[in-house]
């Protein structure tokens, strides 16, 4: 019985899974948090891996590890392996600017966005890590100086797992590359014309390898005894690699980011910009659009209202659909999908009646909802077939949004038991890894439920009247 493990290093916290590779039972498991902010020292996520491992009992007894982790983060190495600067993280919008000039060098508006869709898969906004390169070397042209290689923040967690193994060691995969903004899905290569475009110089980056190929082997100071680690992935690839989704399955996880993708055959190209032609982990692609404001929407609605996250819910549950017209459009971070990065969140609707919490809290979960139904509606219009809706992260816990989503989906929603599927899926990618095989073994989710219930489209009517009407941060 090999056991094998998988590390989810997402934005708010690390996660270790520990599970059987045949036939995917979980054993252990651990987690430890990580600093809040939009730049961090990823110092900061080897130690929470560790401590995550740690409490999931080491990693002294697997076969295989393999990591994935939230995407884009910058993350830059000088000649000997040191961190230059913090990463900057996916949703830091600091590089928003920057992601503008780049549209606009290559031909500016809609020519400029055709550009970048057809040679990366995706239109650059302030999340890519193309955009962040841009930024350090026009803002800290010192530190920029500094740096021979760029990463994400799983490819440097593999590598250090490996032992640091110098520069030529970092490796990564098709998912996590496709999030760059310098490797092109529809081709499996890089573009590094344009990471030179971008920061001036060329860079080391790591090598991109296959669904099943294998990163080196565990370091002996982390109990190695030959351990093999995976190529790991971005988390949204490897959540969908977790639940196993399938023709009709559109994903929508509910963590930091609110994210909305599917499976398919052929690369996506979406010159508006919204949907981001990414790669998954099983060797296909991952249209998704993604969006800044989601589980966190929820902890600002219940700090707002002085209550815990479970009477958030009951509170939602009791007021009508549609909040008697009380529309939150919950833009608190500013936000990618529509690419706002400057504005702020708003609430619309307030009369006399509606001035309670149960409204509020009702406006705080279909608002969050409604931003992630328009982005199903641009997955559709990329030729995805939406057949269920299957929702993870944290935020899948929360009864009203289990309960409200099919209402603003217009779909059915199924919900897997409370879980790790990000950390899952890597796990299934060491099994993959440590089993070896043409395809990855089939785990069985057990004890999904699935809501229910009749559309009630004024919900996105009204939310679509009130979406542009938000202030910029000044
Ligand atoms: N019962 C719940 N109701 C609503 N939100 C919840 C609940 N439990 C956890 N969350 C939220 O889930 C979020 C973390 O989700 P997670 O998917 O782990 O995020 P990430 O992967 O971005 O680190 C937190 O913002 C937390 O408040
Ligand atoms: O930027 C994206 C997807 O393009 C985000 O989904 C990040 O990958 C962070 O994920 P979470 O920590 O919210 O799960």
């Amino acid at each position: 019985m090999p056991l094998v493990a998988g590390v989810d290093s997402s934005t708010q916290s690390c996660k270790v899974v520990i599970r059987d590779a045949e036939t995917g039972t979980l054993l252990r498991q651990g987690r430890a948090p990580h600093p809040d902010g939009t730049e961090v020292d990823p110092e900061a996520w080897w130690q929470a891996l560790r401590s995550a491992a740690d409490e999931a009992g080491g990693l002294a007894d697997v076969a295989a590890v393999s990591v994935a982790g939230q995407q884009h983060g910058m993350v830059c190495l000088d000649e000997a392996g040191r961190v230059v600067r913090p990463a900057l993280l996916w949703n830091d919008t600091r590089s928003a600017d920057a992601a503008a000039d780049l549209i606009e060098e290559a031909g500016g508006g809609a020519a400029g966005s055709r550009f970048w869709a057809e040679a990366t898969g995706s239109v650059p906004v302030a999340s890519f890590t193309i955009t962040k390169l841009r930024w350090l070397a026009r803002h800290e042209p010192e530190q920029a100086a500094r740096v021979a290689a760029v990463c994400l923040p799983h490819d440097w967690l593999t590598w250090r797992l490996a032992g640091a193994p110098g520069l030529a060691g970092l490796r990564t995969d098709r998912g996590d590359a496709s999030g760059t903004g310098y490797w092109s899905p529809a081709t499996g290569s890089y573009r590094l014309d344009l990471l030179e475009r971008a920061f001036g110089r060329q860079l080391v980056v790591p090598e991109v390898l296959g669904p099943a190929e294998s990163a080196g082997t565990l370091a002996d100071e982390l109990g190695g005894g030959g351990a093999l680690l995976g190529a790991g992935t971005g988390d949204n690839a490897a959540a969908a690699f977790g639940v196993g989704a399938g023709p009709g399955d559109v994903v929508v996880s509910i963590g930091t980011s609110g994210t909305v993708f599917s499976v398919a055959d052929v690369p996506a190209g979406d010159e508006s910009g919204a949907v981001a032609g990414f790669a998954d982990a099983s060797g296909r692609f991952l249209p998704l659009v993604c969006t800044l404001n989601a589980a966190r929407v929820l902890d600002a609605a219940a700090t707002m209202l002085g209550v815990g996250l479970d009477e958030l819910a009951e509170l939602a549950l009791s007021a009508p659909a549609g909040a008697d017209g009380l529309v939150m459009v919950p833009y608190l971070e500013g936000e990618r999908t529509p690419n706002r990065p400057l504005a702020t969140g708003a609430v619309h609707g307030l009369t006399l009646r509606t001035s309670t919490p149960a409204h509020l809290a009702r406006a705080a979960v279909e608002g969050m909802l409604c931003a992630l139904a328009d982005g199903l509606d641009a997955l559709t219009a990329q030729g995805a077939t939406v057949r269920r809706v299957i929702l993870v992260g944290g935020g899948a816990r929360s009864a009203a949004v289990r309960r409200i989503a099919p209402q603003v989906f217009g779909c059915p929603v199924v919900v897997p038991p409370a879980g790790e599927y990000v950390a899952d899926g890597a796990a299934r990618q060491a099994a993959w890894v440590a089993l070896g095989g043409a395809t990855p073994p089939q785990w069985e989710v057990k004890g999904t439920e699935e809501y229910a219930a009749e559309p009630v489209p004024a919900v996105r009517e009204q939310y679509a009247a009130a979406r542009g009407l938000v202030l910029d941060r000044r």
